[in-house]
């Protein structure tokens, strides 16, 4: 076979969680067809975890089928880091940060963020949680983990760690029964130091797990942190929708890209019979998606399981890795980090500066 046969069936090969061909994607960096052995490199940009085996086996199946019965195919991720706002600097060390924001509280946005992050990890990436949630921070007791950070020279702290990621919250610092009384200004500036003073070392992503709401905190941490893509959290009612839909203009006036939308308590599966309801509502976070033209990412149900696990410590991700809800937050992560690797690349790092001087 010839490099363009080659070419021509890797062309009807579709990246699922992107919905076009890999050639198209740029995700097939080497195709060699020496001395009548085929050898084939794909790169994804995000973290595929068991799919990257699955589309190896596609891409095998595929040129077996054209004749090729032998080929290598290597599938591997290759994470980049992506520009962020204008107006501020990416973090050094961190690749991507990910805003997990809801347009009102108690739509499960800490439940959904914290499963996306072990679910980016649980796929391969290396990861982090930044709790931003400043008046009910509540990843330290999602995550399992309780104690205070160390400091080794009073200035930085180290990140807590469970389940294989790296987490920082306010709630690590205060009493977990202590009202937080700060003003607007007080929180930008505390969170800042949260993300800035602390030593995550080299990440693919960190998530940040916002307050809830559109008001002026969060505007302005859209602002200040710099942020690659945003991932909006909302429950299919109509209130939450339209407060959902505030979340998203937030989002594009401070020209962060929104990678997706997540409808979370979509239905509800009945323990005892198995019945589907949708007491919320059907549909509404897709067709809210439809309007906006941005990315429907998937709903979970409203389901007894993941509340137990998270408010246990053990998200569902890590307390039960093979089953369906846990499949469907990989989906969902698989399909927001892809997203995010077809978006512009950083490569403020890589370029050297051009100083145009005066003769
Ligand atoms: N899909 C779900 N099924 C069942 N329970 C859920 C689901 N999602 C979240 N919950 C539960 O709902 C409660 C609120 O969730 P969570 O704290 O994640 O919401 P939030 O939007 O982050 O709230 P806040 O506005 O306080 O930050 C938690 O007890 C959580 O376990």
């Amino acid at each position: 076979m010839t490099r363009e046969q080659v070419e021509a069936v890797l062309k009807g090969i579709k990246d699922r969680y992107l919905d076009q061909d890999i050639v198209s994607l740029h995700q097939v960096k080497d195709i060699t067809t020496d001395a009548g052995k085929v050898a084939v490199r794909v790169v994804q940009g995000y973290p595929a975890g068991s799919y990257r085996d699955e589309l190896a086996a596609e891409i095998k199946a595929a040129l077996a089928a054209a004749g090729v019965s032998d080929a290598e195919v290597s599938v591997t991720t290759q994470v980049a880091a992506h520009s962020v706002q204008k107006s501020v600097k990416r973090k050094d060390g961190i690749k991507n940060i990910i805003a997990v924001a809801s347009g009102k509280g108690g739509v499960g946005k800490s439940t959904t963020a914290v499963n996306l992050a072990l679910a980016l990890s649980a796929d391969g990436a290396s990861v982090g949680m930044l709790d931003a949630d400043i008046y009910g921070p509540s990843q330290p007791r999602m995550l399992g983990i309780s104690g205070q950070p160390e400091s080794s020279d009073g200035k930085s702290l180290e990140p807590m760690q469970n389940h294989g990621i790296k987490a920082m919250s306010i709630g690590f610092l205060i009493e977990e029964d202590t009202p937080m009384i700060w003003r607007g200004p007080m929180v930008t500036q505390a969170l800042e130091q949260l993300l800035g003073d602390t030593n995550w070392g080299d990440l693919d992503y960190l998530v940040i797990d916002l307050p809830p709401g559109t008001g002026d905190i969060q505007l302005t941490l859209s602002q200040k942190i710099p942020v690659s893509g945003a991932i909006i959290v909302t429950t299919p009612q109509d209130i939450a929708l339209l407060d959902a839909r505030k979340g998203l203009k937030m989002f594009e006036k401070v020209e962060v890209p929104i990678l997706g939308i997540v409808e979370n308590m979509s239905m509800h599966i009945c323990s005892n019979c198995g019945t589907v309801e949708h007491i919320f509502g059907e549909g509404g976070g897709q067709r809210m998606a439809e309007q906006y033209g941005v990315n429907y990412l998937g709903g979970l149900p409203l389901d007894i399981k993941i509340r137990e696990q998270v408010d246990n410590g053990n998200p569902t991700v890590v307390s039960d890795p093979d089953g369906t809800v846990a499949q469907i937050y990989k989906d969902i992560s698989r399909k927001a980090s892809a997203r995010l690797a077809q978006k512009a690349k950083d490569y403020s790092t890589k370029f050297p500066t051009i100083k145009i001087m005066n003769v």
